[in-house]
C-alpha cells in the first residue's frame, strides 16, 4: 500500500522556450514535513503549482494523495489541499475574519466547522483582531492570516511557500512544533519552501532543488552524516559544485523506478486511502457544482467578497458610479453645442460704421407708386437687426487690412466688407435682373474671408451667416411686398425626423453613450480581473476548489449589476433630467445601453485573461478603444469612408448599436424592426466571441 502524499516523476515544465523544470522527481511521504530548499529562480513555486494543479505539466506524472492533479473527484485543486503562496493573495479589502470565512466558504465548509476553526487558529497564530482590515495589518500579521487560511479547513497536504518570512522567531518556533504536532497527529503532509535552510533541520526530509533539478532528498540527519558537516548550508554547497563538475548522479534515474513502484501502489491503493480522509473527501465531493457547473455556496462566497471590495473601496464606488454621470454632464454642457462669440470684424464703407448709431429701420425700403423697390442703408439693417445672433461677435473696423492682419493674429475668425453705396447697388441689381453688370453684381455682395483653418468654426459660420441672409432677403422682399416666398431658395427641404433646430449635440450622444458604456464596461472588468489576479486571490481560489467559470460568473454578475445602475444613470440623465427628446421605446434605448456595456465587460474580460498586468491592459484598452471611436460614425460619419472600412467598421462592436440607437430614438423603431435586429445582435455576438477567446487564452497560459 501506498505512503506516500505526493509522487513526481521525470517533470518537465517549460515557460516559453525556457526548460524550469528537468525530469524532476520528488517523494512526500505520509505525515511528513518535506523542506523544499533551492535558491531563487530554480522553479519551486513551478513546481508547487503543478502539484496543486495550477500548472499544466509537459512530461512526467504527479500524484497527490492518491489522485492527479486536476481530475475532478482528486480534491486537488480543492479541500485536500492547504496552499500558503509565496504572496499574501488575500483580497486587501477583507477583514481578518472575512478572509478566513471566505476561504472557508470556498472549501465548503459549515460555517459552525469555520467558526470553530477560526477559534483555534487565533490563538495559535496570534491573528490581528477580526474586525482588522488586511490593508491596515502588517506584513507578518498577513503572513499569518494567509498561514490560517491554508490551515482552516485541515487538509491532508499543506503546502507552504515561504510562510515564516517575516514572522517574529519565536512565532516561526511556535509553527514549526504545531507542524510537527500536526504531521504526526493527523497523519497530515507538509511541502514547504523556505530561505532559512538551517531551519528545515526539523523536516523530516528535505530536497534540495537547482536548477529544475532535485539534486537529492533525504533526511537531514543523513544529509550531514553522508557529508560529513555541521550545516546544512554546506550539503548544498557541495551538492552545488558537484552539480557544477557534472559527478553528480542523476537525481532522476536513481529515484525514477522507485517511484514507478510506488505510483502503481498508489494507484491501486485509491479507495482505500480516501476512507481514511473523511473530512476532506466529504468537502471534495460537496465542493463539485451543485447546478451542475457551479457551486451554489461558493458563488454566493465570491459574490460576497466583491460586494465587500466595491463598497470598501471609496474609489471604486465613485468611480464607477459617478464618472458615467461625469462624462455625460462633460459631454451635454460642452459638445456640439452652437458656438458662440466667434469675433467677426465688420468694415462698413456705407456707413462707415458697424453700430449705426442713429440708424432706423423705417427709412430702409421705400416702395413708390411705380412700385419700385428703394433701399438706403441695408448694410445698417443687416448689421444690426439679422446679424445680431449670440455666434457672432461683431468687431468693428476701419479698413480691410488691419481686420485680416487680425485674422492671421487669430484674433479673428472672418471678416465682413459692405462696399460704399451697397444699398444702391444692391437696388441696382434688383432691378437689372439678368442685365446686371459685373461692378453691380460684385458691389452689391457683401464681402466675407472666413478663417478656416479651424474648419468647424468656419462652417458653422458661413452657415449661419448664409441663413442669417435669407432671413434679410427674405424680409427685404415682403418689404417690398414682392410676392410671398420670392425671396425664398428654390430649393424646398423638408424635415422627416429631427429638425435643424437641434444642436449637433443631438446626434453625437447616441454614439457618445454607446462608446462611453463600452469603454466603462471594459476597464471596470478588466482592471478588477487582472488585480485579482495579481494579488493571488484568483490562483489561490481556484487552488482551493473554485473553478475559473465560478469566478468569471461571479465577477460578471456583479458588475453586470453595476452596469445596471449605470446605464440607468445615463437614461435618467439624458431622458429625464435633461429631457432629450426621444420618439421609440425607452426600455429598447436601456437594453441597447446595457448589452453595450455586457460586450464591454466582455472585452474586459478578454483584456485581462491576454494581459499580465495593468499597465499592459490599459495600453490594450486604449489601443482598442481609440479606433473603435473613430471607426464608430460619432466623429465622422462611416459614408464618407471607402466601403471596405465601412463594412469593417460595421462589424466592430459599436458602430451599428449606434446607428440602431439612433433609429429608435429619432424614428421611434421598435425590436421586430430589421433595422434594429443586428444593433442588439452585434453586442451580443461580440460578447460570445470576447468570452470564448478569453477561455482559450486562460487555458493555454496554464
Ligand atoms: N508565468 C511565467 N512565465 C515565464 N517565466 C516564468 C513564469 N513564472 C515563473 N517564471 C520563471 O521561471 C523561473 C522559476 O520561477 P519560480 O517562481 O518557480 O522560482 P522559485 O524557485 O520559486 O523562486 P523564488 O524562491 O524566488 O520564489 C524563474 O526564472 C521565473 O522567472
Amino acid at each position: 500500500m501506498s505512503n506516500y502524499s505526493v509522487l513526481v516523476q521525470d517533470v518537465v515544465k517549460s515557460y516559453g522556450h525556457t526548460q524550469i523544470l528537468k525530469k524532476l522527481c520528488m517523494t512526500v511521504e505520509k505525515g511528513q514535513i518535506y523542506g523544499l530548499l533551492g535558491s531563487s529562480g530554480c522553479g519551486k513555486t513551478t513546481l508547487l503549482n503543478a502539484i496543486v494543479g495550477r500548472k499544466r505539466i509537459e512530461s512526467g506524472e504527479i500524484w497527490v494523495l492518491g489522485g492527479k492533479p486536476g481530475d475532478p473527484a482528486s480534491g486537488v485543486p480543492g479541500p485536500k489541499v492547504g496552499y500558503m503562496p509565496q504572496e499574501i493573495s488575500l483580497t486587501r479589502e477583507f477583514t481578518v475574519k472575512d478572509a478566513i470565512f471566505y476561504f472557508g466558504r470556498i472549501y465548503n465548509m459549515k460555517e459552525s466547522d469555520i467558526k470553530a476553526r477560526y477559534k483555534e487558529l487565533l490563538d495559535l497564530l496570534h491573528l490581528p483582531p477580526d474586525d482588522r482590515s488586511l490593508k491596515d495589518c502588517s506584513g507578518g500579521q498577513q503572513r499569518r492570516v494567509s498561514f490560517a487560511v491554508a490551515l482552516i479547513h485541515q487538509p491532508k497536504l499543506l503546502i507552504l511557500d515561504e510562510p515564516t518570512v517575516g514572522i517574529d522567531p519565536l512565532l516561526r518556533e511556535k509553527i514549526w512544533s504545531y507542524l510537527i504536532d500536526i504531521t504526526k497527529r493527523e497523519n497530515l503532509s507538509v511541502i514547504i519552501t523556505t530561505h532559512y535552510i538551517e531551519e528545515c533541520r526539523q523536516a523530516d526530509k528535505i530536497g534540495l532543488m537547482r536548477d529544475g533539478r532535485l539534486l537529492t532528498e533525504d533526511s537531514p540527519a543523513n544529509l550531514l552524516r553522508t557529508f560529513n558537516t555541521d550545516t546544512l548550508e554546506e550539503v548544498f554547497l557541495s551538492l552545488s559544485r558537484q552539480q557544477e563538475a557534472g559527478v553528480l548522479p542523476e537525481k532522476s534515474q536513481a529515484i525514477g523506478s522507485f517511484v514507478e513502484s510506488s505510483l502503481h501502489d498508489s494507484a491501486a491503493s485509491v479507495p482505500s486511502d480516501w476512507q481514511r480522509y473523511s473530512s476532506t473527501e466529504g468537502l471534495t465531493k460537496q465542493s463539485r457544482g451543485n447546478f451542475g457547473f457551479v457551486n451554489k455556496r461558493r458563488m454566493n462566497a465570491m459574490f460576497d467578497k466583491n460586494l465587500k471590495q466595491f463598497y470598501r473601496n471609496v474609489f471604486a464606488v465613485l468611480f464607477l458610479l459617478l464618472i458615467p454621470v461625469i462624462v455625460m454632464l462633460v459631454t451635454i454642457y460642452s459638445i456640439g453645442l452652437d458656438m458662440k462669440n466667434i469675433p467677426i470684424g465688420i468694415i462698413n464703407d456705407e456707413e462707415m460704421s458697424a453700430h449705426c448709431p442713429d440708424f432706423s429701420l423705417n427709412d430702409t425700403v421705400l416702395v413708390d407708386k411705380s412700385h419700385s423697390c428703394h433701399f438706403h442703408n441695408l448694410s445698417c439693417r443687416f448689421l444690426k437687426y439679422h446679424l445680431d445672433h449670440p455666434m457672432i461677435k461683431k468687431v468693428e473696423y476701419d479698413s480691410i487690412d488691419t481686420a485680416i492682419d487680425d485674422v492671421t493674429h487669430g484674433k479673428l475668425y472672418g471678416i465682413m466688407y459692405f462696399a460704399e453705396n451697397y444699398s444702391s447697388y444692391l437696388e441696382q441689381r434688383l432691378h437689372d435682373d439678368i442685365s446686371a453688370s459685373n461692378e453691380v453684381l460684385d458691389l452689391s455682395t457683401i464681402k466675407v474671408r472666413l478663417d478656416m483653418s479651424n474648419q468647424q468654426i468656419g462652417i458653422s459660420v458661413k452657415n449661419k451667416l448664409t441663413t442669417l441672409y435669407l432671413d434679410f432677403q427674405k424680409s427685404l422682399f415682403k418689404d417690398c411686398k414682392f410676392a410671398k416666398g420670392f425671396g425664398d431658395l428654390p430649393v424646398q427641404t423638408n424635415y422627416e425626423y429631427g429638425s435643424m433646430d437641434e444642436p449637433y449635440q443631438i446626434f453625437m450622444m447616441p454614439g457618445i453613450v454607446i462608446t462611453m458604456t463600452f469603454f466603462f464596461g471594459s476597464m471596470m472588468t478588466s482592471q478588477i480581473l487582472i488585480t485579482e489576479k495579481l494579488e493571488g486571490v484568483w490562483d489561490r481560489s481556484i487552488i482551493a476548489g473554485a473553478t475559473s467559470l465560478e469566478l468569471i460568473i461571479s465577477h460578471f454578475s456583479f458588475q453586470a449589476c453595476i452596469a445596471v445602475i449605470q446605464s440607468l444613470e445615463v437614461i435618467i440623465l439624458l431622458y429625464g433630467i435633461y429631457q432629450y427628446e426621444y420618439v421609440g421605446s425607452l426600455f429598447l434605448v436601456y437594453a441597447l445601453i446595457y448589452l453595450e456595456g455586457i460586450c464591454g465587460m466582455a472585452f474586459g474580460l478578454f483584456v485581462s485573461a491576454s494581459c499580465s498586468n495593468i499597465s499592459m491592459a490599459s495600453n490594450a484598452t486604449l489601443g482598442f478603444y481609440l479606433p473603435l471611436i473613430v471607426l464608430s460614425g460619432c466623429i465622422w460619419p462611416l459614408q464618407g469612408m471607402s466601403n471596405a472600412l465601412q463594412t469593417f467598421a460595421r462589424l466592430l462592436p459599436v458602430a451599428v448599436p449606434i446607428e440602431t440607437l439612433i433609429k429608435i430614438t429619432k424614428k421611434g423603431l421598435s425590436v421586430d424592426s430589421w433595422q434594429v435586429i443586428p444593433g442588439l445582435a452585434t453586442p451580443v455576438i461580440w460578447t460570445v466571441i470576447f468570452v470564448v477567446l478569453s477561455i482559450i487564452f486562460m487555458k493555454r497560459q496554464q
